[in-house]
């Protein structure tokens, strides 16, 4: 049996003013984490603020876990089910690690005789258990970032997505996120933007490339290791699956050149 489709994006299209961000994308991901890669401005941010529904395409389908985005009662149904981290999130500095968890089980509609558990356990995985109760404005950036995976995995969502959740994180704790994205991929989907291909490499079975808006790579990240030790492969990268990426990128912009 095919894995079910959880994310099924066509045509999409995010303009920012003049820009670009966005050009005719289509996408579809299943259960699993998936890297999302590619060059500064390449459109990451954009793709994941449409999935994590805070921000509307100018053009396209979005579907997520089953629904339509462009719909209320889509979007609605949606966001119960998602969990979100920002590049850059917000907090009130008074709130402790569990109010800043506990609001957002409240805003995800945890039902209340289960959201004091879903904090305590979404604070433990993070490796937050003994600050649980320490203010905000008290913690690491490194901390502050992990009581925001937390908030993301509050609810147990069926769609992670974070956008550079590494940013900030020591390499112990590098570890041991890897570890919790490979576990919640299990059963659920995940979209890991990131610059760190190293990253992609230890916690993701699949990687999307994207480059001035458009899909300039898809496969598994074993494809993308392959691709960096071929003899031919690019660049002065040390990893295969960094000269990989350097690979797929020049490859696809001799597409583009070629079309134009
Ligand atoms: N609010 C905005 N106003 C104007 N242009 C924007 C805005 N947000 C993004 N852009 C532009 O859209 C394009 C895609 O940006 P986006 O942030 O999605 O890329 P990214 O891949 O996440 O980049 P980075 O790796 O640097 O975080 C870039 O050219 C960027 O300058």
């Amino acid at each position: 049996m095919n894995p079910p489709t959880t994310v099924a994006v066509t045509g999409l299209t995010v303009r920012h003013r003049r820009t670009v961000a966005l050009d005719a994308l289509d996408l579809s991901l299943s259960p699993g984490v998936h890297g999302l890669l590619g060059p500064n401005g390449a459109g990451k941010t954009s793709l994941i603020r449409v999935l994590a529904t805070v921000a509307a395409p100018s053009a396209g389908r979005v579907e997520l876990l089953g629904a339509d985005a462009a719909r209320p009662a889509g979007r609605t149904a949606i966001r119960r089910r998602l969990g979100y981290l920002p590049q850059e999130f917000g907090y009130y500095p008074g709130f402790t690690v569990r109010e800043f968890v506990a609001y957002v089980a409240w805003l995800k509609e945890v039902p209340s005789d289960r959201a004091p558990a879903a904090v305590e356990r979404a604070v433990e995985r993070v490796g937050l258990g003994d600050r649980i109760d320490a203010r905000m404005r008290s913690l690491s950036g490194g901390m502050v970032r992990r009581a925001g995976i937390a908030q993301a995995l509050v609810n147990e969502p069926d769609l992670l997505l974070l956008d550079e959740p590494t940013a900030g994180l020591d390499p112990e704790q590098r570890v041991e996120f890897r570890a919790l994205l490979r576990e919640v991929g299990e059963t659920s989907t995940v979209v890991v933007s990131t610059h760190l291909v190293e990253d992609v490499a230890a916690a993701c079975t699949e990687v999307t490339l994207v480059e001035a808006g458009r899909l300039a790579w898809r496969g598994t990240t074993a494809g993308l290791t392959a691709l960096g030790t071929a003899p031919d492969a690019a660049g002065s990268a040390t990893s295969p699956i960094e000269r990989g990426y350097t690979s797929a990128l020049r490859a696809h912009r001799e597409r583009v050149e070629a079309a134009r």
